[in-house]
């Protein structure tokens, strides 16, 4: 793993903008990996500026989001399709066509579970976009989840719900679960930046770098891939 300390959010988002500028400049049709969540939501801003300078283009960008809300519908605000078409996709020259989100029809999600995993493993991600949770989870790979998973329904874990309840009007309107890319799916991507802002995060940041690999705390799987890259701000980085 290699461990860049940041001053600030802003920092981090700037370092990780960089090399996703730097991966789409290489590779036109380079396939990404994105996550939503607050973190990555300065490197979204920053590619939209690339874009509208003219740096980079995404018009044969590839995109799999890592996971996505069961329980509320596609167009609920804090869906990660809204999200992700709200923070990026509306703002840049991203075909629709090559955009993938895990559906969340929750009469069909065993079959889009599926599908979504065929879909990814007929296309290697060049670059996987991480946040990390308090808990230690990545996409929603929550603590407890087989590392060998890939695509699948999760039921959340109460801190995560807690977590994400300041998107939401109260804890019951948080979702129970989820449906997301297995630690498997993320461990097959070439490269994977995991990005960290703020204290919340030291405890995951630390054990994620120095502790064993565990499905305790999922992201210590990332201990096992040739190339990572962990983005973190000095708050994150407290622990280490
Ligand atoms: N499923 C997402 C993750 O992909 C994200 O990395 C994490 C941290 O979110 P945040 O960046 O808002 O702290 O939790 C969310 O629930």
């Amino acid at each position: 793993m290699k461990i860049i300390k940041c001053e600030d959010y802003a920092a981090v988002s700037q370092k990780a903008s960089e090399i996703v500028i730097n991966q789409i400049k290489t590779k036109a049709n380079s396939v990404l990996g994105l996550a939503t969540g607050s973190t990555p939501l300065k490197l979204y801003d920053n590619l939209v500026k690339a874009y509208q300078n003219k740096e980079i283009s995404f018009k044969y960008i590839l995109s799999y989001n890592l996971d996505e809300y069961i329980g509320i519908d596609r167009n609920h605000s804090q869906s990660y399709y809204q999200y992700m078409h709200q923070h990026l996709f509306s703002l840049v020259d991203m075909d629709e066509k090559n955009v993938h989100i895990p559906n969340n029809d929750v009469n069909r999600i065993d079959e889009i579970a599926e599908l979504y995993n065929i879909d990814l493993n007929k296309h290697q991600i060049d670059l996987q976009i991480l946040g990390i949770g308090s808990n230690g989870h990545i996409g929603f790979n929550e603590p407890g989840t087989p590392l060998g998973n890939e695509t699948f329904i999760v039921e959340l874990d109460e801190q995560t719900r807690k977590d994400n309840m300041r998107f939401f009007n109260s804890l019951e309107e948080v979702p129970k679960y989820a449906i997301t890319m297995g630690i498997k799916n993320i461990m097959k991507s070439k490269k994977i930046i995991l990005m960290a802002s703020g204290i919340e995060k030291a405890d995951a940041v630390y054990h994620m770098i120095h502790g064993r690999v565990t499905d305790e705390l999922p992201a210590s799987v990332l201990q096992l891939h040739p190339d990572v890259v962990v983005i973190v701000d000095k708050l994150a980085a407290s622990k280490l």
